[in-house]
Formats: C-alpha cells, structure tokens, sequence
C-alpha cells in the first residue's frame, strides 16, 4: 500500500517482543532470528535507546541512578516511535553507555518493516507496549551467567570498573529483575531457556514468523482475504484427511467439518442487518 507522500505503509507489521534479564542473551536471540530471517525486511528496536537523559544532578550522581527501574524509560517516546515506524521512517537515538548521554552518536534511520524485534529488560511491563506484539519471547537464563557476561561486558566494552558493577548489581539490578522483570514472564508466549544456546527453539520461532508472513503476504495482496485461526482441532482435522492412511468414512466426516467450518467464517463477513423476531407462545 502506498500513501499520498509515496510512504510504504506496514500496518501488519509482526511486533515481537524479546525480554530478559540483562545479559541473558536478549540480543543474541534477535540477531540470530534475523540472520535466520535473511529474506525479510527486519529491524530491531532496543529500549536502551529510549532511557529518560539524565539530569546534570542525576549525572553528578550516576552511580545512585536505578537503570532497571520501569520509570527510567521514557516509554510514551518509545510508543511514539513504534507508532511511527507503522507509516514511515523513523530516527531512534543511541544511548553512550559510556557518557550516559544520547547526543554521542547519530541516531538510526530505521525503515518501516515486516517485522520488528522490540528487545529490553522492561518491555512487557507496560501494557500498552505488550499490546503492540504479536508474539512475547523470554530469554531464561541462569542468573550466575546473566551476572558473569554482566561484568565481562561492563568492564571490557564500557570500561567500568568491577567493584561498581558488583555495586550496581546488587543494589539495583538484581532487586529489579525479582520485582519488575521476573513478574513479567508471565507474559510470555514463548520462554526460552539458555538463550542463544538453544538453536532449536530459535529455529522453531523462526518457521512460526515465516508461516505468520506467509498469511500477511496473501492479506496484502488480497485485501478482503480472512485467515481462519489455526486452532489444534483444525490443524488435526487438516492432518486426518491429509493421511493416506484416513478411511474414506472418516475422510468425508472430517472434510465436511472443515468445509462448514470455511462456509459458517465465510458467512460471519457477509454485511447483515440485525432484525428481531417475536414469538408469540399460543
Ligand atoms: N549463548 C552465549 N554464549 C556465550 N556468550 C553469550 C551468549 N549469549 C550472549 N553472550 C554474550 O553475553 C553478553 C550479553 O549478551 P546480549 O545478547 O547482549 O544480552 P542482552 O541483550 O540480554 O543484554 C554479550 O557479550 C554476548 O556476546
Ligand atoms: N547507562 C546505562 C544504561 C543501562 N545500563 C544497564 O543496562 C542493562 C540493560 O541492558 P541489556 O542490554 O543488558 O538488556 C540494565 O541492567 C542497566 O542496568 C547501564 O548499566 N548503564
């Protein structure tokens, strides 16, 4: 579909969303489903890049600022942005970790897309934001790993020093996983334990979005085409008359369950017009 301004329109865009501790592997798993995605057009949005700027009190301070805290992210920018990337371009700032500030490095001119990976340690935690997914993944890592990367990563690549990380970790970190973050699994459609490791669950995921592209391709070019919600009856009807093996009594059983089944949602997208009958009991 295109707009007046000639801007590609993506109204169907598959939303996941991929939450976590920090460090369990968030990005890993986003990486690989993209590489894995090669023939689609796939962004990856981080909510890092949606932290409040510091003020210059907080920045004087910043080893009291709580990171993991849901108030620290400026999720009304964030909800602005995904509304945005539905109709057009879009610039999402880059946070310095090292500087804390977002002016550092030019933000990315993201492209809307078939898919966009939301990634962060809080994005299930406001409802508005869970409401933009089509699918909810987290990444279940033993906290012992989460912790071990966590210190690998903060000292090597943002050049801090261990006993602040520890600092941190346990003042904030670890009490906001329990409090804000492991409640939110409860949200999830899919957990997946040991992140990037598990190449099976990935490879599962992945043949899932390829399937849920499948059916957004054909409702493009269809517009008044109707995908029927592949229930686990439906799918084992579909199996049964599919099997060589079916008697022909039970193939004609199931197939004209199914084709009922097509007629009664065919007819549910017919316009009607609501009328009342009255019985009068004699
Ligand atoms: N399966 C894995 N095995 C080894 N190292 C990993 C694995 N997954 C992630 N890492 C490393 O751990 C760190 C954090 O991973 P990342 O994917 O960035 O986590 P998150 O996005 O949840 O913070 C990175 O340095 C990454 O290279
Ligand atoms: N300036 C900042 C901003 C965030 N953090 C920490 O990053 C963690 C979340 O990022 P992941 O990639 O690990 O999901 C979070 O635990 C914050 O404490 C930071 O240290 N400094």
């Amino acid at each position: 579909m295109t707009t007046s301004a000639g801007e590609h329109v993506h109204k169907q865009a598959f939303v996941i969303g991929v939450s976590g501790g920090a460090a369990s592997g968030k990005t890993t798993v986003c990486d690989m489903i993209i590489e894995q995605l090669r023939d689609q057009r796939v962004v990856l949005v981080n909510q890092d890049s949606f932290y409040h700027n510091l003020t210059r009190e907080e920045l004087k301070r910043v080893h009291e600022y709580n990171f993991d805290h849901p108030d620290a992210f400026d999720t009304e920018q964030l909800l602005c942005a995904m509304e945005k990337l539905k109709h057009g371009q879009v610039d999402i700032p880059k946070c310095d970790f090292k500087s804390y500030k977002h002016n550092m490095f030019p933000a990315r001119r993201m492209n809307p897309s078939d898919v966009i990976l939301l990634e962060g340690i809080l994005i299930f935690h406001d409802p508005r934001v869970r409401d933009l997914m089509s699918m909810k993944i987290f990444v279940d890592t033993d906290a012992d790993v989460c912790l071990e990367r966590r210190i690998r990563r903060d000292t090597f690549e943002k050049g801090r020093d261990i006993n602040t990380v520890l600092d941190q970790y346990s003042k904030f970190v670890k009490p906001a996983f329990d409090d804000f973050i492991l409640p939110t699994k409860k949200y999830a459609d899919i957990i997946i334990p040991r992140g990037g490791d598990n190449h099976l669950a990935i490879d599962l995921i992945v043949q899932h979005i390829r399937t849920k592209l499948g059916q957004n391709d054909l409702c493009k070019i269809y517009p008044n085409l109707y995908v029927i919600q592949s229930t686990f009856q439906i799918r084992g009807m579909h199996t049964l008359i599919c099997d060589a093996q079916t008697t022909k009594h039970d193939f004609v059983f199931y197939a004209d369950r199914l084709i009922r089944l097509v007629v009664e949602h065919g007819l549910g997208h017919l316009p009607f017009t609501e009328k009342q009958d009255l019985y009068i009991r004699v």
